[in-house]
């Protein structure tokens, strides 16, 4: 039978981790030096992580924001990265210089030095590990196992849902016009209009012209918008922190298990695009959008006495900073809606099945 990598890695690996550095493979780094810098790795595989029709430049920036949320969840900054690059036999060699090209801007944006890495084919789908070193920004790391109870939760850095929402989008098991359904589409037509002939091609759907709704969602899953300037936030006030991957409840439920609490989350203040609070509203599940990943935002808790100076710091910044939620004693996640009551628990979030 298949296995489920979180026991892979509490009962296979964790045993071999035993250095305060790793923090029992209970966290998204390893911190060296007794906080001196934090380290991570994160790989991407098509048809696991992107499809493979998605376009190799934003392959290139997703494996690397991927890493780059991890260091900034946990208040540091990007320094030094490591590329390892197993390229598919089937793949054009030509690709790889746009993939090299566009890998580098992004270096370049987050102001990350390539190091070093490893470079190979592979009669198997392309793969992309990306390691990264960060500085913390403040005296200490905060780690997941770091929730004190009746603390506030947090989300910073972006949206919850959209990037699942990009997902069905291009697997095309969401239609242009079942995302349009309850728009008024004025305004979303002149803004599409007018953004389309800077907009690359790869953001148009099959048969459609350029939508300005569904560009935004299709980014967010092929190019997370992961923001640098979260991590000023999270080193000045976090308790604990984690970056959200795998789905909101899943995530949470990680961070609650490390920190040996429960978490209250409100689903109603959970940051949503337009296009995915009016999806939801007009008969899709709220559920499918707090446990589908790809998010790449970060989850953190703070004592309530921070929340106007928390507030403060986040003002110009747009970084989407809401208060979701509670830390409380127990144990898991519970997700309420606005009148109190807990929503159904179905599935969390993602997890990697791993062999037969
Ligand atoms: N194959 C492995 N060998 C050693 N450590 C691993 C392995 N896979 C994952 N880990 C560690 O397990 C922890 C949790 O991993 P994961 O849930 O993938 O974190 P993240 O979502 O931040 O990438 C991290 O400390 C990570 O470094
Ligand atoms: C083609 C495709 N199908 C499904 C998904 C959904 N998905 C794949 S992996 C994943 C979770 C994040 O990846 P993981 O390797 O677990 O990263 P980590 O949690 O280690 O940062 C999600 C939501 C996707 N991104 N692309
Ligand atoms: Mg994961």
């Amino acid at each position: 039978m298949s296995a489920d990598e979180f026991s892979v890695i509490r009962d296979l690996f964790a045993p071999h981790a035993t250095s305060e550095s790793a923090r029992a493979l209970r966290d998204d780094v390893a911190v060296l030096e007794a906080g001196k810098f934090v380290v991570t790795t994160d790989t991407i595989v098509e048809g696991v992580h992107f499809l493979a029709g998605d376009p190799i430049e934003t392959i290139a920036m997703k494996a690397l924001r991927v890493n780059v949320s991890d260091i900034v969840a946990k208040g540091a900054k990007p320094t030094s990265a490591l590329l390892n690059l197993s390229w598919s036999d089937t793949r054009e060699a030509s690709q790889i210089a746009e993939f090299a090209s566009a890998f580098g801007r992004d270096l370049k944006f987050f102001g990350i030095e390539l190091i070093g890495g490893d470079t190979t084919s592979t009669p198997g789908p392309l793969t992309i590990s990306v390691t990264l070193l960060g500085e913390p920004l403040g005296v200490r790391v905060p780690a997941r196992a770091d929730a004190q109870l009746g603390e506030d939760v947090w989300l910073i850095g972006g949206e919850i849902g959209s990037a699942w929402l990009g997902l069905q989008l291009r697997k095309g098991a969401l239609t242009l016009d079942r995302l349009r359904q309850g728009r008024d589409d004025m305004q979303v037509q002149m803004d599409s209009r007018s953004l389309a002939r800077d907009m690359p091609d790869y953001l148009k759907l099959p048969g459609e012209d350029f939508d300005a709704e569904a560009g935004w969602l299709m980014t967010a899953y092929l190019a997370p918008f992961v923001r640098p300037e979260s991590a000023i936030i999270v080193s000045k006030f976090a308790s604990a922190s984690m970056d959200i991957s795998d789905g909101l409840v899943a995530d949470a439920g990680k961070l609650a298990a490390a920190s040996g609490v429960a978490l209250r989350l409100e689903v109603n203040a959970v940051p949503l695009s337009i296009a995915a609070e009016r999806w939801a509203f007009t008969g899709g599940n709220v559920w499918d959008l707090i446990t589908g990943g790809d998010d790449y935002v970060v989850l953190f808790t703070a004592p309530p006495e921070l929340r106007g100076a928390i507030e403060s710091a986040e003002v110009g910044q747009a970084l989407r900073l809401a208060r979701i939620g509670a830390v409380e004693a127990g144990s898991g996640v519970t997700v309420v809606n606005r009148k109190g009551e807990p929503l159904a628990i179905a599935a969390t979030g993602y997890s990697h099945r791993l062999g037969r």
